[in-house]
């Protein structure tokens, strides 16, 4: 008889016909980075998520990267006072995200640094680019400022830039930009299919751009739940134009698209489990409702899916646990 439990018997047969496995080396880790020195605080939203000063955030730096994790991905949250309706300090080669790629890659030069290229950090009404007097969101002007921001980025240190902004074109220009500079190394991992999703609410708390944005939505540039082909046109450009790796967010939700993109391309593919997933996940345990287990098998269903690597706010978590054997 065709017993498939046979297998499941034992925890050794178990673990030799497991087809997927996670480890540290699939995560990369999302940091929030505040003004000041000796400055730490808690997102309400995000239970486990600081937001740390550049001296904070470099020891932080230490132990994700003795953990075995890659990468961090990098967002400042911007003071109201720099924010402008065309975002000039995202292109501040003394600004936060700069200083913190700078004492990152000093501290600790083999943690990949990952940067966020996108406006909406740093304009005063956090559209992720410049707006027209209707608040339509111009492309191409866009992209002038995008790719100031990247070559910023690059100057500074940046391992990777990650644009997330899903202007039209940007990966081309960017490509052109930091080959034309000299920097003939550094990475682009493209936000390729990133979705006009209600899961990014508690990001926006964390960098403080959801006053900015008043209620208003970013459905004039990021896609549209309902889609699935047009992911893999977003997807085909964004390599045709010269991203080396590229992502689909939100994670969790978005499962088909990770393994639709990872079958039709075979490039690396990434999956961000963003801040609504990381916040329901967290209510749902601080309730007794779920288990802590529930976060291991939700970063397994991402490799499962094809994916190369997780953005998640559990990294560190996920990390300690893979270490300690559990
Ligand atoms: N550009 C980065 C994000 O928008 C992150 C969203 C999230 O974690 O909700
Ligand atoms: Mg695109």
């Amino acid at each position: 008889m065709r017993r498939l439990r046979r297998l499941r018997r034992h925890d050794f047969s178990r673990r030799l016909v497991a087809e997927n496995q996670l480890t540290a080396a699939d995560l990369i880790y999302p940091v929030f980075v505040l003004p000041g020195t000796q400055q730490r605080e808690a997102v309400a939203s995000m239970p486990g998520v600081e937001r740390l000063s550049i001296d904070l955030l470099v020891a932080e730096c230490q132990t994700i990267y003795a953990l075995g994790i890659p990468a961090v991905a990098l967002f400042p949250v911007t003071p109201a006072a720099a924010k402008s309706l065309a975002a000039e300090a995202a292109w501040d080669d003394e600004g936060l995200a700069q200083r913190a790629v700078r004492a990152i890659k000093e501290t600790v030069p083999d943690l990949g640094v990952i940067t966020d290229v996108a406006l909406d950090p740093f304009t005063s009404h956090g559209q992720d680019g410049i707006i027209d007097d209707d608040g339509y969101v111009l492309n191409d002007i866009t992209i002038d400022a995008l790719v100031k921001q990247a070559l910023s980025h690059a100057r500074a240190g940046a391992d990777v830039v990650a644009p997330s902004d899903m202007m039209d074109g940007r990966i081309g220009a960017i490509r052109e930009a930091l080959e034309a500079n000299g920097f003939h190394n550094v990475q682009i991992m493209a936000y390729s299919a990133k979705y006009a999703s209600a899961f990014y609410g508690p990001f926006r708390d964390a960098v403080g751009s959801a006053g900015n944005l008043k209620g208003g939505n970013k459905k004039t540039y990021q896609m549209d739940p309902a889609n699935s082909n047009e992911a893999i046109h977003e997807v085909a450009l964004d390599i045709e134009e010269g991203a080396d790796m590229v992502m689909v967010k939100p994670g969790m939700p978005y499962l088909d698209i990770v393994r639709r993109v990872k079958d039709e391309f075979q490039v690396p593919t990434f999956a961000y489990q963003v801040s609504g997933e990381y916040a329901m996940m967290q209510a749902a345990i601080a309730n007794g409702w779920l288990t802590e287990d529930v976060i291991m098998e939700s970063l397994l269903g991402f490799k499962r899916a094809g994916a190369d690597g997780i953005l998640t706010y559990f990294a560190k978590y996920a990390a300690e646990r893979l270490q300690s054997g559990q």
